[in-house]
């Protein structure tokens, strides 16, 4: 049996529902002669992993329980007395988890796993590279950081998967992988990449106001953690430099020309997230509301676009045709299209759920199983 030793951070809405994909998939694995041994979570004050980490790994049970804990909004330090594992703290987080990824990196492989929201895991993160180990993220931030660390992370790049930074569950890297990889060069890029302002976006049409289908969508599991990451376009953008990336565009961040939906009063230094859900983003139904009057006029719909072409990057609010693919979009739907040689006239068109815990957690696992071959 081939195993995989996984080191988890992030134990929210996503991190939780890959521990539970996990643990549900044991017989499916098996018979595919693949194991996941889960040998630590973190969250974000602490790291439970099993007393030897090179022999044990934390059992389904206690995976259940974390799951549990964290689902109540407990931190891990929590954890009941099932026994067998230990907690480590704090300032001694960092100095363990690079502990765990000098014993197992090189030795047996170790996936380091990142479904946090956090900045903070770079640097873990750039000494698992360093210590052999392959990296996993559902956390869009390493991979839309500096371009020191970009190169960093891509250095090898069958070490590394990120499929859910882009559109969760969808293939969206992988199909973009294949394209460049046969050498058919990708001229524009053009997508509905956010789920939350997908959403948004469809369900003003319907006359709701943005302050009530903003508080669902945060319900549903479709925002970030503060859902501003969304309405300020800041998501979409962290996409589409990841695609644009990808495609070996030096961009960054501060290049990328963003609208936002909330003014900078509203911003995350100035206001609290629940504060800026209950008093702030009510003052804005009025605007947008005409903003979709006035497109609906015209036979157009509103939807957050990423464009990406030569080496730019654009994502805004675009007034689009009803009856275009962008303009038939719904729900939790992400659409991108992919023009390049091969696929000049009609885009290559990928399309679906682009977020929500399950899918994310799904596409999360999918890519740790593709590590298996190089493991021993
Ligand atoms: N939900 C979705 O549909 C999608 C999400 N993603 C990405 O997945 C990631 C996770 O999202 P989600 O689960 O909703 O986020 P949550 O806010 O629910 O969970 C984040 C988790 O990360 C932990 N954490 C914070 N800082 C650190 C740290 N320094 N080290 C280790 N753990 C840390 C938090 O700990 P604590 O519990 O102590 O606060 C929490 O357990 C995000 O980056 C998001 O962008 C990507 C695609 C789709
Ligand atoms: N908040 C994101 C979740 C996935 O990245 C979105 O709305 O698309």
């Amino acid at each position: 049996m081939k195993k995989i030793p996984v080191l988890l951070m992030g134990c929210g809405g996503v991190g939780r529902h890959l521990l539970q994909h996990i643990v549900s998939c044991r017989s499916l694995h098996a018979k595919m002669g693949v194991h996941i041994r889960v040998i630590g979570v973190c969250d974000s004050k602490s790291l439970v992993a099993p007393m030897d980490v090179l022999k044990e790994e934390l059992n389904d049970e206690l995976l259940s329980e974390v799951c549990l804990i964290k689902s109540t909004g407990s931190a891990l330090s929590k954890l009941g007395a099932l026994g067998g594992y230990r907690v480590v703290h704090d300032s001694e987080l960092s100095t363990e988890t690079e502990e765990i990824a000098k014993l197992l990196g090189k030795s047996t492989g170790l996936a380091v796993v990142d479904c946090s929201a956090s900045m903070e895991t770079i640097e873990i993160l750039m000494k698992a590279v360093d210590l052999g180990c392959c990296i996993v993220l559902a956390n869009k931030k390493p991979v839309t950081s500096t371009l020191e660390h970009y190169d960093k992370l891509a250095l090898h790049p069958r070490f590394i998967r990120h499929e859910s930074t882009v559109g969760a569950g969808l293939p969206v890297i992988a199909s973009l992988n294949r394209i460049i990889s046969s050498g058919d060069p990708v001229h524009r890029i053009v997508g509905s990449l956010s789920v939350t302002l997908g959403y948004v976006m469809s369900e003003l049409e319907d006359g709701k106001p943005l302050s009530q289908v903003v508080q669902a969508a945060k319900k549903l599991g479709y925002t970030e953690p503060d859902p501003r990451d969304d309405l300020g376009g800041m998501d979409v953008a962290r996409k589409g430099l990841i695609l644009a990336r990808l495609l070996g565009k030096r961009i960054i961040m501060d290049s990328i020309k963003i609208e936002s939906l909330y003014p900078e009063e509203m911003g995350p230094g100035l206001m609290s997230v629940d504060d800026f859900l209950h008093n702030g983003i009510v003052k804005l139904d009025q605007n947008i509301e005409e903003r979709v009057k006035k497109a609906s006029s015209k036979g157009c719909v509103l939807r957050y676009v990423c464009v990406i072409e030569g080496s730019s990057v654009q994502v805004g609010i675009r007034e689009v045709s009803k009856d275009s693919p962008l303009g038939r979009l719904r729900g939790s739907d992400n659409i991108v299209e992919i023009y390049s040689r091969c696929y000049k006239e009609q885009p290559l068109v990928i399309q679906g759920a682009g977020a929500g815990n399950d899918t994310t957690a799904a596409g999360v696992l999918a890519d740790i199983i593709d590590l298996q071959d190089l493991f021993h």
